[in-house]
């Protein structure tokens, strides 16, 4: 295949509810959606999760669109390509801004399923009829209100809950919660919002049988999570600290983390969070795919990604009337007793909703 076609969108898409993590409050997901075009007209879709603020990590919206306008479109532009895989490659002349080659990597994937007349998750070697899926909950205003929430979704079906953490919002919150809810399948992540200076706070959370700790400390530490990680027995899980292959490997062999939280934008493809999955297999470490509060298309990445057998702790990958009134995908993603169907229609499994992305379209560009 060869892109003769790129289209940038930035969509913006109102939360039915705020989230609030350690580092802020969101109330609308502004992102750029990437549609690919390639010499026969066929279209591929992805999705920079960059927020429009380096609250997560230092990508942003503006930044992921000027990497994409003056580096990456003009380098795989017009370029033969066999295999997604490699894509990768082709942009590894410019360093990390893992979410911008994200989405034109994701859209080629969708293009590449589609020639091969497949749908992405039997292209990735996926062997999952449904997937498990669990839910992340931002830090709310009061415990009372933290549990009548953790409830809805207890109650909902939700394999497995996530609550934002940081200091002062801590070990009294999950405290309320266990004793309410003894058995749930329950998780925190603190988004790097402790050091090592809080580790009293941090051993006191391991009394409260957690599936794991989600990226306690720096977003770019390997080395505290592993001094870290001897003086608890919860799992410690690395999110923003593991951004490829090489970055999984030494938190391995270091001994930081005894989950994986993968995220396609933050390690730069489909083809990147599909080695460390392998990877991750090899060693026993088990993995999860984490969410970034994704469009209908990002989502729909998510699960094809999480139908490979090493996703065995369920996701971040909420259904779609979670998020929105509307998603931009046909049908929306619907998650019934905590399962999501996986579609086995060629390509990503849902179809673009052209008259919803033109409703959330802010401006868009396109690139010849
Ligand atoms: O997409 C979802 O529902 C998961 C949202 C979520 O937990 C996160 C989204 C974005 C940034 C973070 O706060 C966070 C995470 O760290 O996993
Ligand atoms: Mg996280």
């Amino acid at each position: 295949m060869k892109l003769t076609e790129i289209t940038i969108r930035h969509l913006k898409m109102h939360l039915k509810s705020p989230f609030s993590t350690s580092f802020g409050t969101f109330y609308d997901k502004e992102f750029l959606l990437l549609e690919a075009k390639d010499e026969q007209g066929t279209s591929g879709w992805g999705e920079s999760v960059a927020f429009v603020a380096p609250w997560y990590t230092e990508e942003t919206l503006k930044t992921n669109w000027h990497m994409l306008e003056d580096f990456l479109i003009p380098l795989i532009l017009n370029k033969e390509i066999q295999h997604p895989d490699e894509v990768t490659p082709l942009f590894a002349g410019i360093r990390k801004n893992n979410m911008a080659k994200s989405a034109i990597e994701g859209a080629v994937w969708d293009i590449y399923a589609q020639h091969t007349n497949q749908s992405l998750t039997d292209a990735l070697g996926g062997n999952k009829n449904k997937i498990e899926v669990g839910i992340s909950l931002g830090i709310q205003e009061s415990i009372e209100k933290q549990i009548t929430v953790v409830e809805h979704y207890v109650k909902e079906g939700y394999k497995r809950i996530k609550v934002k953490i940081k200091p002062g919002w801590d070990v009294q919150v999950i405290r309320s919660l266990r004793e309410r809810f003894p058995d749930v399948a329950m998780m925190a992540d603190a988004n790097s919002a402790y050091s090592l200076e809080d580790i009293n706070i941090l051993k006191q959370l391991d009394e409260y049988n957690l599936t794991m700790i989600e990226q306690p400390l720096a977003s770019d530490d390997i080395i505290d999570h592993a001094v870290l990680q001897k003086q608890i027995k919860t799992p410690i899980c690395l999110d923003e600290s593991i951004n490829s292959l090489e970055d999984a490997r030494k938190a391995i062999e270091l001994g930081s983390c005894g989950v994986i939280n993968i995220k396609i934008g933050r390690v730069g493809g489909i083809s990147e969070a599909k080695k460390i999955h392998d990877y991750c297999a090899e060693k026993g470490v088990p993995v999860w795919c984490g969410g970034m509060l994704e469009s209908g298309i990002g989502r729909a990445q998510n699960i094809a990604l999480t139908t490979l057998s090493n996703f065995v702790l369920p996701g971040d990958t909420a259904g779609s009337s979670h998020y929105w009134e509307k998603d931009i995908i046909n049908p929306e993603v619907i998650v019934e007793d905590g399962y999501i169907q996986v579609p086995k229609t060629i390509g990503i499994g849902y179809e673009p909703n052209m008259e919803a992305i033109k409703e959330f379209t802010v401006s868009s560009k396109v690139y010849k």
